[in-house]
């Protein structure tokens, strides 16, 4: 099937004070919508700042919110255009080499037979999703929940944020247990189901699609004692309070997707809601989390 087309618009700015003012401000704008928004820090020093949207945006109320937040100058470099985003993802997977993180190995499928058999394989095609193991964030969560796996055998686990289901896979090829797993986002819900069916785990990991713990299949299937969500700092901070509410005493959580300056501001928000730090992890300048609930 040809894939279609993601609308993107993207702009840069000079410091990463600014992109963080921006980028708060449209987080907060689409959040409940379907447009991711990225920012990176380039060679150069200034920040770039993207938002990829499921359907074309209203350019002129992005124009505005932009104008708001950081001038009308930046907002007048305003860039819009389409990405062809599977092909070149998938032609740039070719390219990748296996990842290995702790008990597990995250590969594509011409290295299917050039794993260590001593380790937990997961076979992704990435396509649409995001969640190769390259990423610092896939990697920090899955050092992380190989940690976990060491100390206890969690029996009721959530991945929100799932991309291509790598993490709801590797909890479920470790436990052989049920996996919730969900996204915000329709081409992550069918690659997440489809990666599962590849790896033999299709029947533990039932992927749903859901913006936050905005469905009620989380309560149906909660309370968790693990939760996975590699996603953004700020959505992280919004979910803070749905998530306790999901969680059973003592669980583990596992978060990431935040730049390592944002930590501070997403423990905060999660130890107002009784969970503690045990560990974080910082990999190319992302951070990742493992907290656990008190009481
Ligand atoms: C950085 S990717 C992580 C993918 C994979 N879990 C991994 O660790 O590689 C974040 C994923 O979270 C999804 N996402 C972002 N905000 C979300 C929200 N509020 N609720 C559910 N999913 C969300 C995105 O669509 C994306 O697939």
């Amino acid at each position: 099937m040809q894939p279609s087309p993601t609308h993107r618009a993207s702009f840069s700015l000079a410091d990463e004070a600014s992109a963080k003012r921006v980028v708060d401000v449209l987080t907060e704008v689409f959040f409940e919508g379907d447009a991711a928004v990225a920012a990176f820090e380039r060679p150069d020093g200034r920040w770039d700042v993207t938002l990829h949207f499921a359907d074309a945006p209203d350019q002129e109320l992005l124009r505005e919110l932009v104008a708001t937040s950081a001038g009308n100058e930046i907002a007048a470099t305003l860039v819009f255009d389409t990405v062809e985003a599977k092909d070149w993802v998938k032609a740039s997977l070719e390219d990748l080499v296996p990842v290995p993180a702790g008990r597990f190995v995250v590969h594509g499928s011409h290295d299917r037979d050039r794993v260590a058999p001593n380790k937990l394989k997961i076979e992704i095609e990435a396509a649409l999703a995001f969640g190769t193991g390259h990423h610092g964030t896939t990697r920090g969560c899955l050092l992380l929940l190989d940690h976990v796996l060491k100390s206890s055998g969690p029996r009721n686990i959530l991945d929100l944020g799932t991309g291509t289901g790598v993490l709801a896979i590797a909890a479920a090829k470790a436990l052989h247990r049920a996996v919730l797993a969900s996204d915000i986002d329709p081409p992550s819900v069918r690659v997440a189901a489809e990666n599962a069916a590849l790896n033999e785990v299709g029947t533990c990991v039932r992927v749903i699609r859901a913006t936050g713990f905005a469905a009620p299949d989380f309560a149906k299937s909660g309370p968790f004692d693990l939760v996975l969500a590699n996603i953004l700092a700020n959505p992280l901070r919004q979910l803070a309070g749905p998530m306790a509410r999901h969680l059973a005493p003592g669980a583990r959580v596992i978060l990431s997707g935040l730049l390592t300056h944002q930590a501070p501001a997403v423990i905060a928000a999660y130890r107002a809601r009784d969970l503690v730090p045990l560990r974080h992890l910082r990999i190319e300048g992302w951070s990742s989390l493992l907290l656990r609930k008190v009481g």
